[in-house]
């Protein structure tokens, strides 16, 4: 089969688009994991799949699979504005506001005239059960508003705020992301078993309450140069724990995005580039 296909990158976050507008595409774990890797496929963080839906006032719906694992997963921050650019672009939609179910959620987006997209990610989840998170036997240690809950990673003791934006976030605050401990902790973290579903593992720097730097190991994927949803938790964590205002920019290796949260149910707006990168077809 020779599939086309648009490569795309929200903050250096990348993706391989696939339009199943027209016909369904069911493509194996094995297939999705070979359009993500670097040297035999096309190369990608995320594959997505945009695809219509019956469902009444939402407009489509998207599909995300991590490139490493080849797995389905309920969210993806960077990957929904770079669904609004791709459907815009190829002509799917003449809306500029976009209503889009994943596997979780209903999100809208908001393509700006800057070319810059605003996404509304929906409320934060905290509830362990919901993250999923196994607490079972821990104190948290209580900042503000926030249980900080401590896990045994590698043997050490790290604090990690529980947060899901319709995916699993472990965030710790950490005093310089460039020597935080990503490349060994991530790993753990990711696959620690009190995450029945693994997680994301976040590595926050706060620069000042309006400015912070992020490192996510992604579960799935490894370490990306940017995470839409880890961006958003991370925010998320560093304002219930008094460290952040409502409005804060966030720095990735990849760009940055800005986050927006008032509190309590409010939703999580999430603002920043989409960029189309090159069309390709390959043969799978
Ligand atoms: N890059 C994403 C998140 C993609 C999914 C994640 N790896 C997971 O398994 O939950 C983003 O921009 O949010």
């Amino acid at each position: 089969m020779r599939l086309p296909f648009t490569k795309m990158h929200g903050a250096g976050n990348d993706f391989v688009v696939l339009d199943a507008t027209r016909a369904p595409l069911d493509l194996t774990e094995a297939q999705l994991r070979h359009l993500g890797d670097r040297h035999f496929g096309v190369g990608a963080d995320q594959i997505l799949l945009v695809e219509r839906t019956a469902t009444p006032g939402v407009d489509f719906r998207y599909r995300i699979f991590n490139g490493g694992s080849g797995e389905e997963v309920e969210q993806c921050g960077n990957g929904s504005r770079c669904f609004v650019r791709y459907v815009v672009d190829k002509g799917l939609t003449d809306k500029s506001t976009i209503r889009v179910e994943t596997l979780n959620s209903l999100l809208e987006l908001r393509l700006q005239n800057d070319g810059r997209v605003t996404v509304d990610m929906g409320a934060p989840v905290f509830e362990p059960a919901r993250v999923p998170f196994d607490p079972s036997g821990l104190e948290p240690r209580v900042v503000a508003d926030s249980p900080l809950w401590p896990l045994d990673v590698n043997g050490e003791r790290v604090e990690i705020a529980a947060v899901s934006m319709g995916n699993p976030h472990a965030v710790q605050v950490v005093t310089d992301v460039d020597t935080a401990p990503v490349a060994t902790q991530g790993p753990a973290i990711e696959s620690h078993p009190r995450f029945p579903r693994r997680v994301n593992a976040g590595f926050l720097q706060v620069v000042d309450r309006r400015h912070v730097r992020l490192r996510v190991y992604e579960r799935g994927a490894g370490e990306t140069l940017a995470c839409g949803t880890g961006a958003c938790a991370a925010v998320v964590a560093g304002i219930r724990r008094g460290l952040l205002d409502a409005v804060v920019d966030v720095e990735t290796r990849g760009g940055r995005l800005t986050i927006e949260w008032q509190g309590g149910d409010a939703p999580v707006l999430m603002t920043g580039p989409a960029v189309t990168v090159y069309e390709g077809a390959i043969e799978l």
